[in-house]
């Protein structure tokens, strides 16, 4: 992978917590032949740390996040989380999809507890939990209504509250405002800040937009198309918390260019 900000954290040793990621290759054996949808893929993300992807459709971005939640296996190579191998899904690892998922039967706060259902914890444990992290989403005063009474915004933050109830070590967070108006989803980038600086753990964040990538990203990853590798990493050395004005910099105009051009060196961004 070209390194263009040389991070200490691609050679030192991981740390507690970190994701690491060595010779992952996945290989789909399809009706039609194989298609190899990873290629060697050598990472570590550090404790806490927000890295960002993007890369053209279908070069694997989802693939790897479904690895990482534990969802699907590598052909080969190892991918562990805090130094042990993912082996299946992890209540330490939380998920949020672009489409929030939820059950339109049940409240904003029963669509939080989902999880704790599902995991069988004593709920009334974790209500006050909910609560506390729905306020922090901007949600309080919604515990009681229902999500077709909530904007789209507003149900991709329950998305997120949802993600957040078990304390998850990780996030893996895949195009989760792709859906959304552009206005709206400024201010979810904004609102994501927030919440993460508020209660910092380690995040995969995937998306198509450059400019939400290196908003919200200590680290921006280029993948190139399939089979998908690493290309470049940018580590983003901008203050936080980070504003929108912040976008118009010429830093921020640098690094834009730079990711451009390595998408566009093979086939453009998807
Ligand atoms: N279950 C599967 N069986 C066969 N091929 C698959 C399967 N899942 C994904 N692929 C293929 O693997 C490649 C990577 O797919 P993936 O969804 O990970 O890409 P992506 O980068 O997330 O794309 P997008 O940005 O469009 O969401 C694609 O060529 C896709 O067609």
């Amino acid at each position: 992978m070209q390194d263009q900000s040389t991070p200490a954290n691609m050679t030192a040793a991981p740390v507690a917590g970190a994701i690491t990621i060595k010779n992952l290759n996945k290989v789909f054996d399809t009706g039609s032949g194989k298609v190899v949808a990873l290629q060697d893929i050598n990472l570590t993300i550090d404790e806490d740390e927000f890295v960002s992807v993007v890369g053209p459709s279908g070069c694997g971005k989802t693939t790897l996040l479904t690895i990482l939640a534990g969802l699907a296996t590598q052909t080969s190579g190892t991918a562990e989380l805090r130094g042990a191998a993912i082996a299946g899904p992890r209540r330490d690892v939380g998920v949020v999809f672009q489409s929030p998922v939820l059950f339109p039967w049940r409240s904003v706060l029963e669509n939080v507890l989902l999880p704790i259902d599902v995991l069988r914890l004593n709920r009334s444990e974790f209500v006050p939990k909910a609560e506390a992290l729905l306020a922090m989403a901007g949600l309080a005063g919604f515990e009681k209504k229902y999500p077709a009474q909530l904007s789209g915004g507003m149900q991709q933050r329950v998305g997120l509250v949802r993600a957040l109830i078990s304390e998850p070590a990780m996030l893996l967070m895949d195009e989760p405002f792709g859906a959304l108006d552009a206005l709206t989803r400024e201010n979810m980038n904004l609102e994501l800040q927030r919440i993460w600086m508020e209660t910092r753990r380690t995040v995969f964040f995937i998306t198509h937009s450059i400019g939400e990538a290196i908003f919200l990203g200590d680290r921006v990853l280029v993948m190139t198309p399939r089979p998908g590798q690493l290309k470049l990493e940018i580590k983003i050395d901008l203050p936080r918390p980070r504003n929108l004005e912040m976008m118009a910099s010429p830093e921020v105009g640098l690094y834009m260019r730079q990711i451009r051009e390595c998408l566009s060196a093979k086939g453009g961004i998807g």
